[in-house]
């Protein structure tokens, strides 16, 4: 951004179509190349040409609109300060990480807006910080431009790689250092003085680069960069062989291949069980033939941690293979989905596939058990996307309802609007609360004790979550009115959030299964400790 000064008087002798200058929050900004492109429409920019047009701008454009075209701006209005500047109003309130972001009523989770919390530290702080601002400028401004083109770019992952995203989503539930260099990343290089020390990476390191990522307020991205990530290759990391490891784990870890899981069959949803992608067994490997559908990330994936069924009838014939996409007969399809548009989901065909023997993840007919152990990191990574969702639809509400004015008055005055608020507002709280009581759970209770004790409450859990998202979702699209019933503008996240709600109610377990599941499994743990019913 230029460094220049202008007087109000020196802006106002450029309002001519050829010579268009506006400011906005005393910044002056040279529109004349985009006067014709304005999707606002020419008239209403040129007749704010000249002028201090803060007010109209702030009534139609949402903030990420100013960050995407930084580069109209030529410089500031009024007299350059005598001093060097003073710290930025972020900086100054952020020393003790106590208060961080907005400070918009619930719009971030309480322990930004300085109350006491037993989970978190300063290294859980200073990630907060690092991320946030990764997002805010490596991907806020761009997600509207990706999903539109239904695709999120590659050096996007070398990009998340460098910051250290990749290893700390990668799903083990610790940080897996022997894959990947941590001084070649932000987060992790420096020893006792990175952002985080790599020995001190936990759960909620994990989880607080979910949760900032997903204000990115797009399951498309968020799928795009660690949906295939985060549940194909956790498979490999515990219970693939050393060489099946160092062959594909760094490169994944690195952005220089993705890779995705291929669990979901045309008829085999949440009954994987009964899935009939086949193999025959040749002397040195398998030909595997079958059809994968909704597979997040398969449109571009370089590996497919992939279900397949080797031996009998039921869970006990299923294994887990990777198969490559270089592999001659696997061929892939985007499909047309509501949502996650990003995300590359696809349909994917396997015909005659000769896989070899080292590529089988484990042993051979455990891959039930391998999935199984999958889920209930999967559920929860959907937990916290949701959760973090239906935030930015309260968030984007909040501000929305506080600058725009009906019947004379901001919306955020009108008890109705308020009401939809408060009822978003409380959901979100509470899930956000069992959500952190789980995930320290996840830390301190011992695994084989986390498979049987966590199941059930992550199965409700994820309804939980995905059922604030919903309302939170529509009730945005309520308050944001026919804003959220276009793509793009002000209504922008919402629009897309909503018809992103089933990509979270649906896949890993539908609500039906999670609300069913979760009180099965409750009640046979519950009996199990000796409870008498
Ligand atoms: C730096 C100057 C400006 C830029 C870069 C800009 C950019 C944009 C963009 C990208 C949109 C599409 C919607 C969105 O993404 O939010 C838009 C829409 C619009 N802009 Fe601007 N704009 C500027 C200044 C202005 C000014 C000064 C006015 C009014 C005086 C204005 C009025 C509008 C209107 C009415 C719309 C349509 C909103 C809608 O669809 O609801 N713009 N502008």
């Amino acid at each position: 951004m230029a460094n220049k000064w202008f007087s109000a008087k020196e802006v106002a002798a450029h309002s001519s179509e050829s010579d268009c200058w506006v400011i906005i929050h005393d910044k002056v900004y040279d529109v004349s190349s985009f006067v014709n492109d304005h999707p606002g429409g020419k008239k209403i920019l040129l007749k704010a040409a000249g002028t201090d047009a803060t007010k109209q701008f702030d009534a139609f454009h949402g903030p990420g609109v100013l960050e995407k075209y930084a580069h109209f701006c030529i410089g500031s209005v009024g007299e350059p300060p005598k001093e060097v500047a003073a710290p930025s109003a972020t900086a100054a309130i952020d020393d003790d990480g106590r208060i961080f972001g907005d400070m918009i009523p619930f719009g971030d989770p309480s322990w930004y807006q300085d109350w006491d919390s037993p989970y978190y530290k300063d290294s859980h702080r200073r990630l907060r910080k690092a991320t946030r601002h990764f997002v805010d400028t490596e991907i806020m401004p761009f997600v509207h431009e990706w999903d539109e083109a239904k695709q999120v770019p590659m050096f996007l992952f070398t990009k998340c790689a460098e910051m250290g995203i990749l290893a700390a989503v990668a799903g083990t539930g610790k940080l897996p250092v022997e894959y990947f260099n941590v001084e070649d990343t932000l987060f992790f290089r420096g020893g006792a003085n990175a952002i985080v020390p790599p020995e001190e990476f936990d759960a909620f390191h994990s989880f607080i680069v979910g949760d900032e990522l997903a204000r990115c307020g797009s399951g498309g991205v968020l799928w795009g960069i660690c949906g295939g990530l985060g549940i194909g290759l956790p498979p490999i990391i515990k219970f693939g062989s050393d060489e099946l490891r160092n062959r594909i784990v760094p490169d994944c870890l690195a952005g220089r291949k993705t890779i995705c899981l291929a669990i979901t069959e045309p008829s085999a949803g949440s009954d994987v069980a009964n899935l009939t992608t086949v193999s025959n067994e040749t002397s040195d490997g398998y030909i595997v033939n079958g059809e994968k559908k909704w597979i997040t990330n398969g449109v571009f994936a370089d590996y497919f941690t992939t279900a397949v069924r080797t031996g009998g009838e039921g869970m006990g014939g299923v294994s887990l293979m990777v198969i490559e996409r270089s592999m001659p007969g696997v061929s892939t399809r985007q499909m047309k989905c509501s949502g996650v548009w990003s995300s590359g989901t696809a349909y994917i065909n396997f015909e005659d596939v000769a896989v070899p023997r080292a590529n089988i993840v484990g042993k051979e007919n455990r891959g039930f058990k391998y999935i199984m152990h999958n889920f209930n990191h999967e559920r929860m990574g959907i937990v916290t996307q949701a959760t973090r969702l239906a935030r930015v639809c309260l968030e984007e509400s909040l501000k929305y309802g506080s600058k725009r004015k009906t019947f004379g008055t901001k919306l955020i005055n009108h008890p109705v609007i308020r009401n939809k608020l408060a009822h978003m507002s409380r959901q979100i709280e509470a899930t956000h609360a069992w959500m952190e009581s789980v995930l320290y759970q996840t830390q301190t209770m011992p695994e084989d004790m986390q498979m049987l004790k966590l199941g059930g409450p992550i199965a409700l859990l994820k309804a939980q979550s995905t059922q604030t998202l919903e309302y939170c979702a529509r009730e945005a699209c309520q308050i944001f009115g026919g804003l959220a019933y276009t793509r793009g503008g002000q209504g922008e996240k919402v629009e897309r959030i909503y018809r992103e709600v089933r990509a979270y109610a649906i896949p890993g377990g539908s609500e039906e299964i999670m609300l069913d599941l979760g009180m099965r499994q409750s009640i046979k743990v519950a009996q199990m400790f000796g409870a008498k019913l």
